[in-house]
This record gives structure tokens, C-alpha cells and sequence, in this order.
């Protein structure tokens, strides 16, 4: 052998080496891993998987999507009304359990019309929850909530899925979202263009006034921002208006009745070094069976693939009325357009149930008809169009995803994951 083969031989058996120690690194890495870990990404990659084979009901329209699109068109078009009073007195009348509104009222156009178009007569802080907020008073008697604008529609919210601020539109857009899949329990929401002055400043009491920052602005006007009184506000981070001092925010009608707020099971730490039992136990819906009823659960999976499709990460407390969730909180959604959370979705994979009438409903509105209809139903709003393009897009990704997750869960369970309750 000369010296040059024996270079080279043991060159290769060094590269050998390298690449075999190497992949037993790796193997010894994919063993060490948690096990709960691996068992998350397995499920990951079984619905890859099953959206690679979706049927084609669940990519194409659906025929029967025409009758529920034109109901609703025809429920949510603007009408003209004589008396305020009258509609917020039915609409007060209207909740049963945790259905805040009837599924067809021809009072529900005149009622949106008249959030839309009463003068705000009184405005106060509303301390309640930890984000800015304010009470507004209509025509000097129906109370709404009112969240203003913090981002643009465009913006992209890095980090954790419960990141940033309020999204003011996902508030307006989650009242569509319930109106079409029949999760008739978030409050009615409008958007509407106010002004920092004239509407809340000029109408607020001393208190909310002293939350107020007013600064000279360009040829003798005056520019004001509001930074509120709660938990996470400050003077650092105000809200302001356009040149004219208007902003846009949202109206969120009051749920009459009591609300009872309850602990998630499904809350994450909120810490990045800590995670939640139910992010590494795979068998964790077992625990709950036992210890909570059939329709508490059931509700909580039907919120969980509402907040999927809108990617609100930030449920931590869910509250009740008679008993029923209701969807109250939606602000915190639409963060980030190109990622999917899919552990949103846990009660619906971990428990593997789903109530029969959630199923029908989501497939009449296959194939793009679900952001569709909701554009068509938000094109009165003033804040139309209510997201982005790329937003829509995910909502319509996520529908897939969801139709998935069902196929695994068929899979595991049979037909006996629907429930009628
Ligand atoms: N439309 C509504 N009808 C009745 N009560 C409401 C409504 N919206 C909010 N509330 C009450 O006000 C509280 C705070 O509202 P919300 O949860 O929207 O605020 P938040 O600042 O986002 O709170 P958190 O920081 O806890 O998430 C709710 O827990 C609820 O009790
Ligand atoms: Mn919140």
C-alpha cells in the first residue's frame, strides 16, 4: 500500500465515522425527546397527511350553502328604523341560554343600523379585564362596550400565539363567523369610525378625560390619544385618531343576564419555559370526562374550532350564561395569517367529540364559501372589509385542517364521536 491509499482510507473512515456517530446522535436526540412531544408531531403529521386525501365534498361547494347564504343575506341587510328604544328593548329580550340572538329576526338589520348610527351620548372607562376599553352610552340609554383600533389590518404579530394587542376587527369578524356557523353566542358587534374628541372626549367624564393626552398638532389643531384606565394601560401606549382625531374601533353590544367567568382546561402558563398539562398529555380529555358534563365539553370543542379558524390563541377563562359558553373576547385573533396554531384545536383531537349539528354546518360551507359569505354579510360594516386577504386565506386553510382533524378522529372512534346534545 502506498502512502497516498493510506491517506485516503483513512480519510474515509474518518467521514464514515463522522456521519454514522452523527446519525446515532440523532437517533439518541428523537429517543431522548419527550415522549408527549413526539406524540403532538406524530398527530401533526397524520393530518398532513389525511389533507393530502381530503375527499372532494370537503374541497368543492357544497349545493346546499345557497339556501343558508340567502337567509342570511337576507337577515343581516341594513334597514332603516324609527325607534332606537324599541330594538335594543327586543334585543335585550332576545338571549336564551347562551344564544344571544335569534337565528332569523328582520329586527337584526335595523338593530345593527342603529349601533352603526346613534350619537354617543356618555363615555367612561372600563376597568373590567386587563386591555383598554371604554363604556359608551347610545342616545343617553342602551350601554355597548367599545374597543378601538391598535394595528393596522396588515400587521403581522410575531411571538406567542396570545401576543400583542387587541385586534379590533376580529371582534366584528367573530360575530359573523357565529351568525354563519350557527355559534350564535358571541355579542352583536359593529365597527364604527369615532372621534377622540368630539365623541369620547367632549362625552366623558373627568376620570376618562384625565386618560386622555391632548398635543398641538399641524396648522392650530389638536391631536388626542387615549391610553384608558386598566390593567395592562399606560401613558406610553396610546391609541390615536387621523388628522381629524377619528379612529376606528368596534361596539359590542352588552349580553344581558349574568355571566359566570370559569378557569379553561385548556389554558396555556403564559411562560415560555413552562408548559401546561394538557400540551404533553395526548390522554388528557380522559380526566375531564369524568369531572365535567357531556355539554360543557362539547360547547368548549365547538369554541375551540371557532378560535382555530380565527386563531385566538388567548382563552384562558371561557364564561358562562345559564349554564352555556359564550363567546365573549375575540380581540385576540388574526395575529399572524401564514401560521396555524394547531393545538388551538386540542379538545377537538384530544377528546375526539363533536357535536353532529357543528359537523353539518361546517360542511355546507366547503370550498371557499365561508369567507365568502362572511365578506358578503360584513360589507355594510364600516371597517369592511374586515380582513385581509391573506387572513381569509388562513380561515379557509383551517377549515381543511379542521375537516383533518375529523377524518382522524373517524378513524379512531367511528361515527360515535357525533353527539346529538
Ligand atoms: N359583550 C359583553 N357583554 C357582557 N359582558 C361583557 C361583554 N364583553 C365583556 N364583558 C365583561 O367584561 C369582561 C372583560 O372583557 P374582555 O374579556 O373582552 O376584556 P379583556 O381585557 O380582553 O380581558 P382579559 O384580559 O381577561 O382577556 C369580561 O370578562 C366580561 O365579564
Ligand atoms: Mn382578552
Amino acid at each position: 500500500m502506498n502512502k497516498r491509499t493510506v491517506i485516503i482510507i483513512v480519510a474515509l473512515v474518518t467521514i464514515l465515522c463522522l456521519a454514522v456517530g452523527g446519525n446515532l446522535y440523532f437517533m439518541y436526540y428523537l429517543n431522548a425527546q419527550d415522549p408527549a412531544l413526539s406524540s403532538t408531531r406524530a398527530l401533526e403529521n397524520v393530518i398532513r397527511h389525511k389533507i393530502r386525501h381530503l375527499k372532494p365534498a370537503y374541497l368543492n361547494r357544497n349545493p346546499r350553502f345557497f339556501m343558508y347564504r340567502n337567509k342570511l343575506l337576507k337577515n343581516y341587510r341594513p334597514a332603516s328604523y324609527e325607534n332606537a328604544s324599541v330594538l335594543w328593548d327586543i334585543a335585550n329580550w332576545w338571549p336564551h341560554e347562551n344564544e344571544i340572538y335569534p337565528l332569523y329576526d328582520s329586527s337584526m338589520g335595523q338593530l345593527l343600523q342603529t349601533l352603526r348610527n346613534e350619537p354617543i351620548t356618555k363615555v367612561n372607562n372600563l376597568s373590567r379585564g386587563t386591555q383598554l376599553k371604554l363604556l359608551m352610552r347610545l342616545s343617553n340609554q342602551q350601554k355597548v362596550i367599545f374597543k378601538p383600533q391598535w394595528y393596522p389590518r396588515d400587521i403581522v404579530i410575531d411571538g406567542p400565539v396570545y401576543g400583542g394587542k387587541d385586534r379590533h376587527t376580529a371582534e366584528v369578524y367573530a360575530f359573523y363567523l357565529g351568525a354563519v356557523l350557527d355559534f350564535r353566542w358571541t355579542p352583536i358587534v359593529v365597527g364604527r369610525v369615532v372621534n377622540l374628541k368630539t365623541d369620547i372626549y367632549d362625552r366623558g367624564d373627568s376620570e376618562l378625560q384625565n386618560t386622555m393626552t391632548i398635543t398641538p398638532g399641524e396648522n392650530e389643531t389638536e391631536q388626542y390619544c387615549l391610553f384608558g384606565k386598566c390593567h395592562y394601560c399606560n401613558e406610553e401606549e396610546t391609541v390615536c385618531g387621523d388628522e381629524n382625531n377619528n379612529i376606528e374601533g368596534v361596539l359590542i353590544y352588552i349580553i344581558p343576564g349574568q355571566l359566570a367567568k370559569r378557569r379553561s382546561p385548556w389554558q396555556r402558563t403564559y411562560k415560555e419555559d413552562k408548559r401546561a398539562p394538557w400540551e404533553d398529555d395526548m390522554n388528557y380529555c380522559k380526566s375531564l370526562k369524568g369531572k365535567m358534563e357531556n355539554i360543557r365539553l362539547l360547547d368548549l370543542i365547538d369554541v375551540a374550532i371557532f378560535d382555530y379558524l380565527i386563531q385566538n390563541g388567548d382563552r384562558h377563562h371561557y364564561e358562562t350564561r345559564e349554564e352555556r359558553v359564550v363567546l365573549i373576547d375575540n380581540g385576540k385573533a388574526f395575529g399572524n395569517p401564514n401560521k396555524d396554531h394547531l393545538d388551538i384545536l386540542a379538545p377537538l383531537y384530544q377528546c375526539c367529540l363533536l357535536r353532529a349539528s357543528t359537523w353539518e354546518r361546517l360542511q355546507v360551507f366547503s370550498g371557499g364559501v365561508l369567507t365568502e359569505l362572511i365578506d358578503r354579510l360584513s360589507k355594510n360594516d364600516a371597517l369592511y372589509p374586515l380582513i385581509t386577504d391573506k387572513h381569509k386565506r388562513g380561515v379557509e386553510r383551517r377549515l381543511l385542517v379542521i375537516f383533518a382533524v375529523v377524518e382522524y378522529c373517524m378513524d379512531r372512534e367511528g361515527e360515535k364521536m357525533f353527539k346529538n346534545l
